[in-house]
């Protein structure tokens, strides 16, 4: 699948045309992490659709989503700009930023420093790299070229060997664990079990994927994480609202509506 969206995604290159730049206020998704308004931060993804599950959340309407993650505690917002295989749209990023206070993650298969620059100008405050696209040199190259433009980045793994194959070259500040296999499409959170104790001190932990319940978050909090990163479960929710607080048992914070 991996393969098929990046064969997608270098079509998609040839075509791209970057939009004019917007001002924003920058917004540190390490700072909001490490500083969560819960015992894990919470990044809440506006996914209308997926490979593995379809379309999602047919009433979809992302401002309004990404606002009530806002006022219900998130710590910052993840937001889909794959057109083809999620429904994503990189206007739906810049709507997004424009109303809300959180750090905003740019979810899309970067693989160009040009896209890179599209990122910038979309208001993203941090992208997303997938360490099993690249060889390290060239994951080490776009991740150094992010920070040089003032973006963050959360660097993916899949696997043991993705995540030792990136340590043995670089330390990524902030380090996402990916419990969906991208093949089967099946997730576990046994791949954050198995990956924490490889994770380092001064990264921050995200787990990601398959987190439903509010004893999913608390198995990879005991396990280790920081934060983690949920979307089909909160798209599901009768509101995001709803959906924020199964995840959390009731654990409210000051700023919630
Ligand atoms: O979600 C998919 O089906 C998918 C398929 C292929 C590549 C990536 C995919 N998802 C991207 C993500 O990483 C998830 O949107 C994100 O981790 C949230 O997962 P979930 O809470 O299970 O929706």
């Amino acid at each position: 699948m991996l393969k098929k969206i990046i064969e997608t995604k270098m079509e998609e290159l040839d075509q791209l045309v970057l939009p004019p730049g917007i001002s924003v206020e920058r917004k540190s998704l390490f700072q909001h992490l490490s500083h969560p308004n819960r015992k894990v931060g919470l990044i809440a993804e506006v996914k209308k659709a997926s490979p593995s599950k379809g379309v999602i959340k047919e009433n979809f309407h992302p401002v309004e989503i990404g606002k009530a993650y806002d006022e219900s505690g998130a710590d910052a917002i993840s937001v889909l700009t794959d057109r083809t295989y999620f429904q994503g749209h990189r206007s739906y990023l810049t709507a997004i930023k424009e109303e809300v206070n959180l750090p905003i993650l740019r979810k899309d298969f970067i693989i160009s420093p040009l896209q890179i620059e599209e990122s910038v100008r979309i208001g993203a405050d941090a992208i997303l790299l997938i360490a099993g696209i690249f060889e390290v040199e060239k994951l080490q190259e776009l991740y150094t070229i992010a920070y040089e433009k003032g973006l963050e980045c959360l660097v993916e793994v899949h696997s043991k060997e993705e995540l030792e194959e990136v340590l043995s070259v670089f330390t990524p500040e902030i380090i996402g664990v990916n419990n969906r296999n991208l093949k089967t499409f099946e997730t576990s959170l046994e791949q954050t079990e198995r990956l924490s104790s490889l994770i380092p001190k001064n990264s921050l932990f995200i787990s990601e994927s398959g987190i439903h319940t509010h004893a999913d978050v608390d198995r990879v909090y005991r396990a280790g994480a920081n934060g983690i990163l949920v979307g089909e479960s909160l798209m599901r929710a009768n509101t995001p609202a709803e959906g924020i607080q199964t995840l959390f048992g009731g654990e409210t914070v000051a700023n919630e509506a």
